[in-house]
């Protein structure tokens, strides 16, 4: 945590830099590091609260040893190089032009999973994050990429020894930062940098990085972010040429274009805290891997599934004789899918149990409901299981055939919800031979069986549900990372438990019919 002093000398290195900041606000080292507070009056939306100097940023572009990095635009590979940058102005100490920033930085790691480590009496954090969207995000590697942690230490050895070697090439062993001052440097990107414009990319932003993180956001970062990538002019420069955009071409030079700006966008009150948003849509899992503290409430929690997962749940869980050629073969049947998954599906939106998700395929969200693709998943292995001929695998043939399962699923959701309330009122019925619904109890077991199996991986192996809150209840206020890792893995499984009874008082109402 920085001290008062680390802050008074940041912000005097600020106004020596040209910043300015709106004296309605007061930058303040707090009891979770560096905050921003409003003073005693409101502050109305649109107000500009601070200016940050481009010229002020530390990216792989303003970095002494720019020439030496390899540079990446995005993801991350920028936030590797970024960190290889911060890594050598850190080392440099007061010679570094940031220094009074930096001194103002957390001092320890962030506490980010990645550099978690085990405490004397309570063992590893990590353990409880088994089988959680954070340890997928962790640890397993997606299709073609390495994880993130195998990641970092591949480009230490690759890329960052040798880079230390020529800039560091006189000094004495000890001055050579080791791989946990990587590391060190690695968490304060992933936990503050903001990618601010095509010339800059990804890159430490002083005053921007003092707001902490809310949903409920009162101040956002503004950047004209299409500068040009060469040398950052807005304006049109030698670098363009007659392809160049409308909006750089015609641009006035202008003093605002050398500042970065912290706007609010809704009123805040007095001698309140005042928040930034790090990405409207994060969940926990997110937040906790990225930045290393998780919200008590997140309506973004949601938990995926990959392709790849469904397949190897259907060959585990269907009847031995069912095959992929039984569905036209895997990568038909993928191909299928995602052709299907794309479509309008208006009619599911009237269920209780299925959202239409157009940025997460496979995914259980936040209210316990499955997406449309998941739900389509499984309705299309059954439709097509039961499809010997391939005319009937044609597309359109296939919609017909999934929009008489929706349905059928929103006619049992009636059954349910009015049987479960004991309504005498006018339902429709089931027919008396249920057989046109034994698809709908295969899939309502399908995907109560896929939440019962990740739930059960889910956490601490052997450590069950109602054990966790408990659990929580015991621990001391310091043990955090333990805290947010069975928080987290706590919410997952009640959101797997709560999505499991739904498909299973389905399929129960079904049985019983
Ligand atoms: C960009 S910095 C914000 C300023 C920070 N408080 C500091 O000490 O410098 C991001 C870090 O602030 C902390 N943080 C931000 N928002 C938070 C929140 N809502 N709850 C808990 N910690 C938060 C986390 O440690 C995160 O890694």
């Amino acid at each position: 945590m920085a001290d008062s002093s680390a802050v008074t000398r940041l912000l005097s290195w600020c106004s020596e830099r040209d910043f300015w900041i709106d004296p309605r606000i007061q930058v303040i080292s707090g009891p979770c590091g560096v905050a921003v507070i409003s003073q005693d009056t409101t502050i109305p939306a649109e107000s500009i609260l601070a200016r940050i100097p481009r010229e002020s940023v530390l990216s792989v572009k303003s970095s002494p040893i720019s020439e030496l990095i390899p540079p990446h635009p995005y993801g991350r590979g920028a936030q590797l190089s970024l960190a290889l940058a911060l890594s050598v102005e850190l080392m440099r100490g007061a010679a570094s032009p940031w220094f009074p920033y930096l001194k103002s930085l957390p001092r320890e790691i962030p506490g980010i999973p990645l550099f978690w480590t085990s405490g004397a009496h309570c063992g590893d954090p990590t353990e409880w994050l088994n089988g959680t969207e954070a340890w997928k995000m962790l640890f397993e590697s997606e299709e073609n990429h390495a994880s993130l942690f195998s990641e970092i230490d591949e480009y230490f050895h690759q890329v960052v020894q040798q880079v230390y070697s020529q800039v560091f090439e006189s000094s004495s062993p000890a001055m050579v930062p080791s791989l946990h001052h990587f590391y060190y440097a690695y968490s304060l990107v992933s936990s503050r940098a903001f990618l601010v414009d095509s010339y800059h990319g990804l890159s430490m932003v002083p005053i921007a990085d003092a707001f902490n993180h809310a949903q409920e956001n009162h101040v956002h970062l503004e950047s004209d972010f299409d500068v040009c990538p060469e040398c950052g002019s807005l304006p049109r420069c030698l670098h363009d040429d007659t392809g160049d955009s409308v909006s750089r071409a015609t641009a006035v030079p202008d003093d605002a274009d050398d500042f970065y700006e912290m706007v609010s966008n809704l009123p805040i009150p007095p001698n309140t805290e005042v928040y930034n948003t790090y990405g409207g849509t994060l969940s926990n899992a997110e937040l906790l891997v990225q930045y290393g503290f998780i919200l008590d409430v997140n309506e973004n929690d949601r938990l995926i599934w990959t392709f790849a997962e469904l397949a190897q749940f259907s060959e585990n869980y269907l009847p031995p004789s069912w095959t992929w050629d039984s569905v036209g073969g895997l990568s038909q049947f993928r191909a299928l899918l995602d052709a299907l998954i794309s479509g309008p599906w208006e009619s599911i939106s009237a269920s209780e149990l299925v959202h239409r998700d157009r940025m997460h395929a496979f995914c259980l969200n936040g209210d316990a409901t499955v997406s449309h693709g998941l739900w389509l998943y499984f309705a299309l292995l059954l439709c097509l299981r039961n499809t010997t001929s391939p005319a009937n695998r044609d597309p359109n043939a296939v919609i017909v055939l999934l929009e008489d399962m929706i349905q059928r699923q929103l006619t049992l959701e009636l059954l349910h919800t009015n049987s479960a309330s004991g309504l005498d009122i006018s339902v429709p019925q089931l027919p008396d031979d249920p057989s046109p619904y034994s698809d709908m109890l295969e899939l309502a077991c399908l995907l109560a069986s896929l939440c019962r199996a990740r739930s059960a991986s889910t956490g601490k192996p052997g450590v069950e549900m109602t054990e966790l809150g408990d659990i929580l209840d015991r621990l001391p206020n310091d043990m955090n990372s333990t805290r947010m890792a069975i928080s987290l893995a706590m919410t997952e499984r009640s959101l797997l438990d709560s999505c499991m009874s739904s498909w299973e008082g389905l399929a129960e109402c079904l049985e019983l019919a």
